[in-house]
């Protein structure tokens, strides 16, 4: 007989593991792992250094794809140089992970953001250049962390974010967050006013001055 309790339960959510290899860094030699969304296409991906499924808490950057911050060192955010010092701060603890997401453009893609950076041109924040095209100012989930934590048996996170959406992302999936870092870096005269919108009405726990 089916229970009314079924349709309750979390719908644990699909996420096909694939292959994986070494990555070596300036930093150091990761392993780098790969992972379909079959239901969205998304090809996301999961670097990870030393052991990590031996309950203690996992040093770990969950970190939405910015093709622009990642790979084309604009100023205009912070996500380059986040990326490349959580990479840095993981090869020097010899242990973690960095789950790298693809949701470009905090879910909107990137078309969408190139067209909320011409709303920002013309003045608009963050915020509001989304609402302008018709999306909530964050459309990001973070559910599919759980298959890609699990595969590798990480259960806690000391998690390096500014981000309270994703320590309660994390909680809510029943991942502990045994400690949240700090990670502020490259506050500079283009990135100034979205970060501090970031502050004012994302929530994000950045300081004025670094
Ligand atoms: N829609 C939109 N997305 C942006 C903009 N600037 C950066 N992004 C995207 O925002 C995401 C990064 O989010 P952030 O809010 O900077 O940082 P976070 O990852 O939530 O928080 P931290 O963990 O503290 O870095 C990436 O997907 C970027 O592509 C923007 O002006 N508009
Ligand atoms: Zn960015």
């Amino acid at each position: 007989m089916q229970s009314n309790s079924a349709a309750a339960r979390p719908v644990s959510y699909k996420l096909d593991y694939i292959a994986s290899s070494k990555l070596p860094t300036p930093w150091a030699t990761f392993e780098i792992h790969i992972f379909i969304d079959r239901a969205t296409a998304k090809e996301h991906l999961m670097l990870t250094l030393g052991e990590l499924g031996d309950g203690a808490p996992v040093l770990a950057r969950v970190h939405s794809e910015c093709l622009t911050g990642d790979a084309l060192f604009s100023q205009r955010c912070d996500c380059g140089a986040q990326l490349e010092s959580a990479m840095q701060i993981i090869a020097a603890e010899g242990r973690g992970a960095l789950l790298y997401l693809r949701q470009e453009g905090r879910g909107i893609g990137l078309v969408n953001k190139i067209r909320a950076y011409q709303l920002q041109d013309a003045g608009a924040d963050t915020v509001e250049a989304n609402e302008q095209l018709g999306f909530p100012a964050d459309m990001r989930r973070y559910d599919l962390c759980k298959p890609m934590l699990d595969r590798f048996g990480i259960t806690a996170l000391k998690l390096m974010t500014n981000n309270p959406r994703k320590v309660a992302a994390m909680e809510n999936l029943g991942i502990e967050v045994a400690e949240r870092l700090p990670l502020q870096v490259n506050r500079n005269a283009y990135n100034e006013n979205y970060l501090s919108t970031k502050a004012a009405k994302l929530g994000h726990w950045l300081k004025e001055r670094l």
